[in-house]
């Protein structure tokens, strides 16, 4: 699909959809825990949908309602008291790192027999340091390096050991799957963490469900950071019901455009003391020169002077292909530091976001692990191409709002993978935007 989009800038009011973050772990809990939950949770999209199409293959049940979904868990084996996953079940990840990550390891705990599939560049996506954990702990992984991929055997509860540099989403999947042990187990890890608040998330969801983790943080023999996460054996239990709040990743792309327009845009549904790590756009575009307002629930953010600066995208990789476009009009130089993870997301996202910012006339360089971003005053527009990435496509919508010419995005249909009302909502602020076939 092609968005054709006339450069206007937006203004206006859109709700947040819901958190896929905050979905994916709350969904995984209802589906491990002892009864029915009911997850309010105003949106979907496609990762949401691989995540239950996943925990559906596995036994468990997802019944649409009008607020969302309720859920009934896999079913306990009679004989044993344990969950029983149904046996050869295929786990459909599509295109979702989070889904993969998380119900690799969950699939493990609950000893399936299951083969992993997905799409577009999810197979080439590391699992490695996780998979041999989990082969370590009992579990036979063949085909590794590629998908499809088959897990069978159960996992022992131990202690896991996990660098902090690679994928929080990890630590979040073996956080998710070892309280299905009922044992005790720990998961050490070295090295600063990046990608943190998403680990938050994972504990917050953990904490909803009854299972407590103790967080000890200090330093190993050799002087690197190392933090343990200890469980004591307690599962799952169902609050009753839960709600997926506000999603600030993908509310960051109309902060970020009103950051670089003539008027207001707010975002409401949103949680202001949230976990989520990219509530943090918000200070970002503070240091941008943009002003902010926060209301109950709601953010907004007002056009100012925008100046470049120098940040870390080490807890907030997400953040990084909108606040370029945000830096691409900003005076002087922004420079985005501890971008590596973001190689092994949908797309190489620092190279994408580098050339596809370029195309549309913005001074984009990669040095190393950072991206610098020379200002512009107006971007020029142009044909930009979404590399099978939500993320690039949803930027390069963002950067039309500072375009003197149209801007044309191929591939659009990528926004679905998080935010399939994105351009529905982009039309609600007032933007101009035609789809048409490729
Ligand atoms: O746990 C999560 O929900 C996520 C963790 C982050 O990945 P990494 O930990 O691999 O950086 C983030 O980029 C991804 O979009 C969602
Ligand atoms: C990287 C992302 O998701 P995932 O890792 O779950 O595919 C994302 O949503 O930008």
């Amino acid at each position: 699909m092609i968005a054709h989009i006339a450069p206007a800038h937006l203004a206006g009011t859109v709700p947040a959809i819901a958190s896929k973050s905050v979905a994916h772990r709350l969904i995984i809990a209802a589906a491990l825990a002892n009864g029915v939950t009911d997850v309010t949770c105003n949106t979907s999209c496609a990762d949401i949908e691989a995540t239950i199409r996943c925990l559906e293959a596995l036994g468990a049940k997802v019944e649409r309602a009008e607020q969302g979904l309720r859920v009934h868990p896999i079913p306990k084996s009679q004989e044993h008291g344990i969950l029983r996953a149904l046996a050869g079940a295929t786990l459909d990840c599509g295109e979702s790192g989070s889904t993969l990550r998380f119900m690799l390891p969950v699939a493990c705990a609950l000893g399936a027999d299951a083969t992993f599939t997905g799409a577009g560049r999810l197979g080439e996506r590391p699992l490695s340091p996780l998979a041999e954990e989990l082969i370590a702990a009992g579990c036979d992984l063949q085909g590794l390096g590629s998908l499809p991929l088959t897990t069978k055997g159960r996992l022992r509860a131990g202690t896991f050991k996990l660098p902090g540099n690679v994928s929080s989403q990890y630590i979040s999947g073996l956080l998710l799957a070892l309280p299905i042990l009922g044992q005790p187990s720990v998961i050490e890890v070295t090295g600063t963490i990046e990608s943190k608040p998403y680990i938050a998330l994972t504990l917050q969801a953990l904490e909803t469900f009854g299972v407590s983790v103790r967080v000890e943080t200090g330093a190993a023999l050799d002087g690197q950071p190392r933090t343990r996460y200890l469980l004591d054996g307690s599962p799952y239990r169902t609050p009753g019901s839960v709600s997926v709040e506000g999603d600030w990743s993908n509310a960051a792309f109309w902060l970020c455009a009103g950051a670089m327009g003539t008027e207001c845009i707010t975002v409401s549904g949103l949680s202001l003391s949230s976990a989520q790590g990219d509530r943090n756009v918000l200070a970002a575009l503070s240091c941008f020169g943009a002003r902010i307002r926060r209301s109950t629930g709601a953010a907004t953010v007002q056009p100012g002077t925008l100046h470049g600066f120098t940040l870390s995208a080490r807890d907030v990789p997400d953040l990084v292909p909108v606040l370029s476009a945000v830096a691409s009009v900003a005076k002087g130089t922004t420079v985005i530091r501890d971008c590596s993870r973001l190689r092994i997301k949908e797309s190489d996202r620092l190279q994408t976001t580098t050339k596809e910012l370029c195309n549309l006339g913005a001074r984009v360089r990669i040095v190393d692990d950072d991206l610098v971003i020379e200002g512009v005053d107006e971007l020029s527009g142009g044909v930009a191409c979404a590399h099978n990435d939500h993320r690039i496509a949803m930027m390069a919508a963002v950067a039309a709002t500072r375009s003197s010419e149209p801007v044309e995005i191929h591939g659009a249909e990528a926004v679905n993978k998080s935010y399939p009302l994105f351009f529905e909502h982009y039309r609600a602020l007032g933007g101009s935007v035609a789809l048409s076939e490729e």
